[in-house]
């Protein structure tokens, strides 16, 4: 359904600038003692009438992570249902309108083609789309909501985004129960939905509802949500989401929260959660529709070379079945035969090339399926699919600024790209990248970085090796400069881009000149 770019597919691109605040699920990685994970089936007390969706071809977002799934979804529909009390002044029975045949705005918002039927007793349940990711126009307008503080004082929150923020207040101890239950009543009232998800999907579904809620939250924040909300609806088509899946997750949505947000859950809420989730869904579904008149849900792409640098780090070039456009710096996701609907964020590791070939860097990391298929089992010959190009790290061909890159362990193949992609326009601009490592072995790509260097004057290339420099990449930086003539790209590890956000800052970049894809999405890059 509805993927984060933590893989919501999201995700995604971002300055350092962008707003967006702390992700709903994001400090509730462990579920506190005493709270069961296990999927609570729904409970009848209170159901939301079936969306009854319009709109053209859509999927539904799924989330998909980066780390091996430990549970298989199944059980969800399994899971007895847990006998608590249905929230009183909640509807008892909710309708989420379906979407409405799609009608993009000239501003991105999208509208609904009628008015939203007005709340009643029983207000129509309407969810919303995922955020996040994570997550990836100009740069602003592309990113989706980040998990690190907003840089700016938000304007004042509208009165549904009020509203809705006090339910996600409400629910977040219970985050993992409102996961569970949200996907127990999903498979179980739209069976239908079940194969659209990988087979084992434990951490999938809390990516998917972090998503749905991230949007949700910062709803507000149009300039940043509209393009991500584009981007995702895009990004599903290769997961086989229709329109009319949207209603249905809107319903399983609005019913898990109108459950665990009892105290607080009305009317009013009901009708704000219908009236975002909407909103959100119609964007995702414009956009799809939009895209599908111009390129391919998916492409497949044949294994042509398979370049093993380390014992867990492969080059793996692929050949697509048909032209991939795309710009240096962004990323795509990739399924594999052997685990069907899991897919994974990688970046390209060239620069578009004239024989239509595109690298990629994986590294086997513990518990990736994918990572590890693409390292140790993916040879020569091997089909795998692709999903759109996504991201906004990309370099501004207009500008004369230099650009200052931090490449972290295989975070240096957008980096590779977008010098390539400097090299090209043979506009000649300082260019500085950072490579860091943990060990020398670790620098797998040094060599074809050091040629890169050799052929370019405006090129710089500096091996930052922690055993060696006993100092990590972003520390490393701050000994050179000075940056402020620089735009700063990011890319690694989340703790390094945290960390290198911040030291950059410290030195006197100001945030709309950092980008770096989402931290959300690159947990999902990593497996
Ligand atoms: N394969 C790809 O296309 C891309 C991968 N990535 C991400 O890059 C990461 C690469 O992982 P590895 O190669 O194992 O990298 P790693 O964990 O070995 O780290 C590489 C370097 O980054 C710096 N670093 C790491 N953690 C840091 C921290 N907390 N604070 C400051 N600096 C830190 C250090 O200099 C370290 O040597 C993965 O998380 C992956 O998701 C990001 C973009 C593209």
């Amino acid at each position: 359904m509805f993927e984060a770019r933590h893989s919501m597919d999201a995700p995604t691109t971002t300055s350092a600038d962008s707003g967006g605040g702390g992700g709903w699920f994001t400090p509730r990685k462990t579920p506190p003692p005493g709270t069961s994970t296990d999927q609570e089936a729904p409970s009848e007390g209170r159901k939301v009438t079936p969306i009854r969706p319009v709109g053209r071809s859509e999927r539904i977002a799924d989330d998909r992570s980066e780390t091996v799934p430990a549970q298989s979804a199944a059980p969800a529909a399994e899971a007895a249902p847990q006998a608590r009390p249905t929230p009183a002044p909640a509807a008892q029975t909710a309708t989420v309108p379906g979407p409405r045949p799609r009608q993009a705005t000239q501003d991105g918002n999208a509208r609904p083609s009628q008015p939203s039927p007005a709340p009643t007793a029983r207000p129509h349940a309407d969810q919303q789309a995922p955020s996040g990711n994570a997550d990836h126009a100009p740069r602003a307008a592309q990113q989706a909501p980040r998990a690190e503080a907003p840089a700016r004082p938000e304007p004042e929150a509208s009165p549904d985004t009020r509203l809705i923020r006090r339910t996600l207040q409400e629910v977040g101890p219970d985050a993992d129960k409102v996961t569970s239950y949200f996907y127990a009543l999903l498979f179980v009232r739209h069976p239908e939905l079940r194969p659209l998800f990988p087979a084992s999907m434990d951490t999938q579904r809390d990516r998917l509802l972090k998503a749905l809620l991230t949007a949700a939250e910062h709803a507000d924040n149009k300039d940043v949500l509209v393009p991500y909300l584009k981007n995702l609806g895009r990004g599903h088509r290769k997961y086989g989401t229709q329109p009319e899946h949207y209603p249905a997750v809107g319903e399983c949505l609005i019913g898990a929260l109108s459950r665990y947000a009892s105290t607080t859950w009305d009317g009013e809420t009901e009708a704000a959660w219908v009236r975002t989730y909407t909103t959100i869904s119609q964007v995702m579904i414009d956009a799809a529709a939009e895209d599908e008149l111009r390129a391919p849900a998916w492409w497949y792409a044949e294994v042509v070379s398979h370049d093993l640098r380390t014992p867990d780090i492969a080059v793996v070039t692929v050949r697509p079945d048909q032209p991939y456009p795309f710009l240096a710096g962004q990323y795509t996701s990739l399924e594999t035969p052997w685990w069907p609907r899991i897919w994974r964020h990688y970046s390209f590791a060239s620069s578009p090339r004239s024989d239509g070939l595109l690298s990629f860097h994986v590294k086997a990391v513990p518990a990736g399926w994918v990572s590890n298929a693409l390292v140790h089992r993916a040879r020569p010959g091997d089909v795998l699919r692709l999903g759109p190009p996504a991201g906004s790290m990309t370099v501004d061909h207009n500008s004369d600024s230099g650009l200052l890159c931090l490449g972290g362990g295989t975070g240096i193949a957008p980096i590779k790209a977008l010098v390539e992609d400097v090299a090209e326009h043979g506009h000649r601009r300082p260019v500085e990248v950072f490579y860091g490592a943990r060990t020398d072995h670790d620098l797998y790509d040094i060599d074809t970085m050091l040629r890169l260097q050799q052929s370019h004057p405006w090129l710089a290339v500096r091996p930052i090796i922690d055993q060696r420099a006993h100092l990590q990449l972003p520390d490393a930086v701050r000994e050179y400069g000075p940056w402020n003539e620089y735009d700063a790209y990011l890319s690694g590890p989340p703790g390094m881009i945290r960390n290198g956000v911040d030291a950059l800052r410290d030195i006197g970049i100001p945030r709309s000149r950092i980008r770096h894809d989402s931290v959300e999405e690159l947990v999902a890059t990593g497996s």
